[in-house]
Formats: structure tokens, C-alpha cells, sequence
């Protein structure tokens, strides 16, 4: 089974048009839990635009299911996973004033950092991850840096799987797997996945643990409603 980690950013960013706390992602986050999903994933950013550092915090005292805070390890970062102890992190090399998570790391070129940060998270008890582009050196640079899992970097595979070349589309995240699996990696997988391409995803990677899914699946929702888009993708993720 792959488990369904919701990510509840594109929630903080409607909330934060507004100022006040409607949508409440307190109640969200209950509720999403509540309709099935395994996980609920945040990805605070230096400039809080969306998940605010309070929230984590907040979060951190309802939230049943595992827990995943996303991001780039800056000091406060670190400093605020430490605090809240979510279940898992997951390191993501994002640019200060990127739109959104552009790029995996350079595992080979940043192995001493990575191997750092990862201690410290370790030590503490949380599962790491590292948020790696589907590039067989890259993982086994991450195996190296001693982490638990790695997330695949998803952008490629929907923007091919969109154009209708399928095959194309999942070849380089088949072969990342496999390597993967073979040095005893656990595999999560994120960004641009939705419910066109996800059942695809999950039928060919083998032994993927995790997903986190969030702007297609709120975008989904506006249609379909969040109970209903987040039973369609446990479906497709059995
Ligand atoms: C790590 C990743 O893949 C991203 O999808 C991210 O968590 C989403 O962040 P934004 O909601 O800021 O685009
Ligand atoms: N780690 C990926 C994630 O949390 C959600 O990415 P997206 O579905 O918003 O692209």
C-alpha cells in the first residue's frame, strides 16, 4: 500500500489572501485525516506565504496520522522541526523566492551538509528524506548521506505523462527505484502528481511507500469536493 500524505499549503495560501483563519487548517487537516489520508505534509517557506511557522506548531498537536514538514534545512528550519518533532522531514533545496520546488538536490556536490542535517535529524528519532530529481547518482548520493527515504522529484514524469508519452514518463523513475530499493532506500514520491497520472505512477514504481499531493488534489477538490477527491486517490493508491 502507498500512503496518501496530503499537503495542506494551497489551504494556508487561501487563508492567507484573506488575513483571519478561513479555511481553518486545523479543522482541514482533522478532516482530512478523518476522510482516510495517512499523512498531512507542510512545506513552510522562509517568507510564511503560505504555512506559517505557527502552524506547524499548531498542527503538530492534532495531527494523528504521520506528520511531514518539507523545506530547505536553514537554521530556523532546522530549529522549528526540532521543536515540533513531526515524524518526518524532508529536505528540499528550495531557492528563497522560487514559485514552487524547482529541483532535487545535488546529492554528490552537498553530501557533508546532507550527512549534518540528517545526523541531527536522526538522533532526534525523525525520518528523513531527501527530495532527489529521478537521476540513479543522485540516489545513490543520498544513500550515502545515510538518509531513510528519498522523495522523487515527480515534475518531469506528470509533464510527460500529460503530453501522452507514458513510457517516457516513468522510465528514468523506474530505474531511480530500483536503485533505490536495491540500497535499502524507502521511496516517496511528490510534486504535479494528480488523479490522471497517479494510478500510473503507483502501478509502475515498485515499493513506493508515500506520496504527498497538494496543489492538483485542492484544484481537484474545488470540482469533486475534498472528501470524495481524497477517497479517489486511496483507490488508486490500494
Ligand atoms: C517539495 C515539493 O515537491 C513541493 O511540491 C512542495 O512541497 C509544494 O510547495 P508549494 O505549495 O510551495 O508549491
Ligand atoms: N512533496 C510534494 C508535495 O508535498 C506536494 O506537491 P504538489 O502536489 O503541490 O505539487
Amino acid at each position: 500500500m502507498t500512503k496518501l500524505s496530503v499537503n495542506i499549503n494551497k489551504l494556508a495560501t487561501l487563508r492567507n489572501s484573506r488575513g483571519g483563519n478561513v479555511p481553518d487548517l486545523v479543522k482541514s487537516a482533522k478532516d482530512i485525516e478523518s476522510f482516510g489520508a495517512q499523512g498531512i505534509t507542510i512545506h513552510p517557506r522562509p517568507d510564511e506565504r503560505h504555512i506559517r511557522y505557527q502552524d506547524a506548531r499548531d498542527l503538530k498537536k492534532i495531527v494523528t496520522t504521520e506528520f511531514n514538514i518539507e523545506g530547505n534545512p536553514i537554521p530556523k528550519f532546522i530549529d522549528l522541526v526540532l521543536s515540533v518533532m513531526p515524524t518526518q522531514v524532508t529536505l528540499v533545496p528550495d531557492a528563497e523566492d522560487a514559485i514552487t520546488s524547482n529541483a532535487g538536490w545535488n546529492t554528490l556536490k552537498h553530501k557533508e551538509f546532507l550527512v549534518d542535517v540528517i545526523q541531527t535529524f536522526k538522533d532526534k528519532g525523525i525520518r528523513t528524506s531527501i527530495f532527489v530529481d529521478a537521476n540513479a547518482e543522485m540516489v545513490k548520493g543520498a544513500a550515502k548521506t545515510e538518509t531513510d527515504r528519498i522523495e522523487l522529484y515527480t515534475e518531469s514524469f506528470a509533464k510527460n505523462f500529460s503530453k501522452g508519452k507514458k513510457t517516457e514518463s516513468i522510465r528514468p523513475f523506474v530505474e531511480a527505484a530500483n536503485v533505490a530499493n536495491d540500497l535499502g532506500l524507502g521511496i516517496n514520491a511528490g510534486h504535479d502528481l494528480n488523479l490522471d497520472n497517479i494510478k500510473y505512477f503507483k502501478d509502475n514504481i515498485p515499493n513506493l511507500l508515500e506520496v504527498s499531493i497538494g496543489h492538483a488534489l485542492i484544484c481537484e477538490s474545488l470540482y469533486l469536493g475534498l472528501e470524495n477527491v481524497v477517497n479517489m486517490y486511496l483507490h488508486r493508491l490500494k
